[in-house]
């Protein structure tokens, strides 16, 4: 979502109907939009992904992680990951695509992203080849970009045991039939990637009720969301 659009909208549905904040979400917060929006969709991404280990007696600590994206979805992803202890051994976006198997500083990473540098740039990891980051080896695979990037191509050499659809349908049906009979775990977009559509849902309740919620309210309630969606 783009703020500045969302204000736009927001702007002109008012101008004919009067102040009506609840008729679009992604706003900027000035404009009544909700603490915790921007992470939101990589926070719900860290709760998936947390509670599918789980269900196999594992931890986000302890395991090891391959990040495609570093926009919005993939780089929240991967700096909560890494707060949760997890080790980000590779990562690409569209400035490179970098490993370092002890695991990247992903703070240290958007300190460089944010003063303008290119991932190849990045002193703290090698630069691989993007070809090979979604067959890299790891516990956890996370296609935080576009869709369909994991097909009939490179499925049968991925090495993730799980998958986690953090972008919108990055694995096409052909990937999806050959990664179940490899027994990879591929956890659903419509799930992993709804963080975003949530705290947009709480957005519209803030703006109906009149009342903003504490960024900590937001991600408890998310994280309630994400969990009792899991069971
Ligand atoms: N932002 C959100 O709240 C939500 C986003 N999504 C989905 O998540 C995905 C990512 O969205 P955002 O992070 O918001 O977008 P974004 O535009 O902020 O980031 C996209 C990232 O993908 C990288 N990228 C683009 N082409 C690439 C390539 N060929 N190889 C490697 N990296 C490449 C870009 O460099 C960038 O780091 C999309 O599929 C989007 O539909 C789904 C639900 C909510
Ligand atoms: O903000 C929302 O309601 C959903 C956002 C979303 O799905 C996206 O940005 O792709």
């Amino acid at each position: 979502i783009h703020r500045q659009t969302m204000a736009w909208i927001f702007d002109e549905y008012s101008k004919f109907h009067g102040h009506s904040p609840a008729v679009v979400t992604g706003k900027p917060i000035d404009l009544g939009g909700s603490l915790g929006r921007d992470a939101a969709t990589g926070r719900g991404v860290m709760y998936a992904t947390e509670a599918l280990l789980a269900e196999y007696g594992k931890s986000i600590s302890g395991s090891t992680f391959v990040i495609q994206g570093f926009g919005n979805v993939g780089s929240w992803a991967a700096q909560l990951i890494h707060e949760k202890g997890g080790k980000v051994i590779a990562l690409g976006d569209v400035s490179g695509t970098i490993r370092n198997k002890a695991g990247i500083d992903v703070p240290a990473l958007m300190k460089h992203r944010n003063e303008g540098g290119q991932l190849k740039d990045f002193h703290g990891a090698e630069v691989m080849d993007a070809s090979e980051l979604l067959v890299h080896e790891c516990d956890v695979l996370l296609p935080c970009a576009l869709g369909g990037v994991l097909n009939r191509e490179n499925a049968p050499d991925v090495k993730a045991k799980f998958i986690i659809e953090a972008a919108n349908h990055p694995t096409d049906p052909e990937a999806d039939e050959i990664l179940t009979k490899k027994g990879v775990v591929v956890l659903p977009d419509i799930y992993a990637n709804a963080g975003g559509v949530i705290v947009s849902y709480f957005e519209w309740v803030q703006n109906i009720q009149g009342f903003m919620w504490e960024e900590e309210k937001v991600n408890m309630e998310l994280h309630k969301y994400m969990n009792s969606a899991f069971q």
